[in-house]
């Protein structure tokens, strides 16, 4: 049976980590708008589009705070957080939509986002992920280090040196894969189910990308921030 302990190091690095995922917080009124009242499909997507930007900011303060990423390469940086956006800003909406909305709000809020021009095709896979996440039922570590190896994925568009990403992402997957033994020794495959949910995220990315394509000709407005990070107009 395989001895498995934290190091000191590993400690400190998991709550630099769950300390910056913690802290970094969408402001709640944004949420709680799309929880009022009734609104069309043009403003639910209009405040949508409000909280993926403020998702997006919150992904780039927590990103500066993963140990290691601003000492790489400064276009290697632009180059994960563009590759990552998307997955990490859907890793986390699943997480915190789980966790922060009682079960009552979760169905108000599914559909606001069933109703705000989202078609049926995107909802599908989106809601199976979000309950294949939910079900998972990750502690706050897992979250934090799941959304931190989904950034540092070595093989994004343009990232120069790829080694220098791996060398952080494996520091990562090996304090998540202690973390899983930890967490539940009577579930071997735990740490490969987490992971799982990466190759997931890469389907749903791919179809953000057509919606987008969609959105647009159906001239939906995106803030310059999502415009930037998401390659639109
Ligand atoms: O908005 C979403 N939500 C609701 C949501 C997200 C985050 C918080 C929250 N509260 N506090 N911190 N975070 C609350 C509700 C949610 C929940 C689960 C999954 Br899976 C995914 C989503 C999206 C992510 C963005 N897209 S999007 O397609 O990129 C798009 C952008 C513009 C218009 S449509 C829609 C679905």
């Amino acid at each position: 049976k395989e001895k498995v302990e934290i190091t000191k190091e590993q400690r400190t690095l998991m709550k630099v980590i769950v300390d910056a995922y913690s802290t970094h917080q969408i402001p709640q009124d944004v949420a709680k708008k799309l929880l009022q009242e009734q609104y069309s499909a043009d403003e639910n997507f209009l405040l949508l589009t409000e909280m993926a930007t403020s998702q997006v900011q919150v992904l780039v303060e927590f990103t500066k705070n993963i140990p290691g990423f601003l000492s790489l390469d400064r276009e290697d940086q632009i180059a994960l957080l563009k590759g990552s956006a998307v997955e990490a800003m859907f890793l986390r909406s699943a997480q915190v939509f789980s966790r922060k909305m009682p079960s009552g709000q979760t169905e108000v809020l599914e559909e606001r986002i069933r109703k705000s021009g989202i078609s049926e095709e995107f909802i599908i896979p989106m809601f199976n992920f979000y309950k294949s996440i939910v079900s998972l039922h990750m502690v706050q570590e897992e979250q934090a280090l799941l959304t931190t190896i989904t950034i540092l994925t070595p093989d994004r568009p343009y990232v120069k040196d790829q080694q220098a990403v791996e060398r952080i992402q494996e520091t990562m997957l090996e304090l998540l894969r202690k973390l899983c033994v930890l967490q539940r020794p009577q579930e071997p495959q735990y740490f490969a189910r987490l992971l799982g949910r990466l190759t997931e995220l890469r389907t749903l990315s791919h179809y953000h990308a057509e919606m987008l394509t969609s959105w647009r000709t159906n001239d939906h407005k995106f803030t310059p921030l999502l415009c930037e990070i998401w390659d639109v107009q």
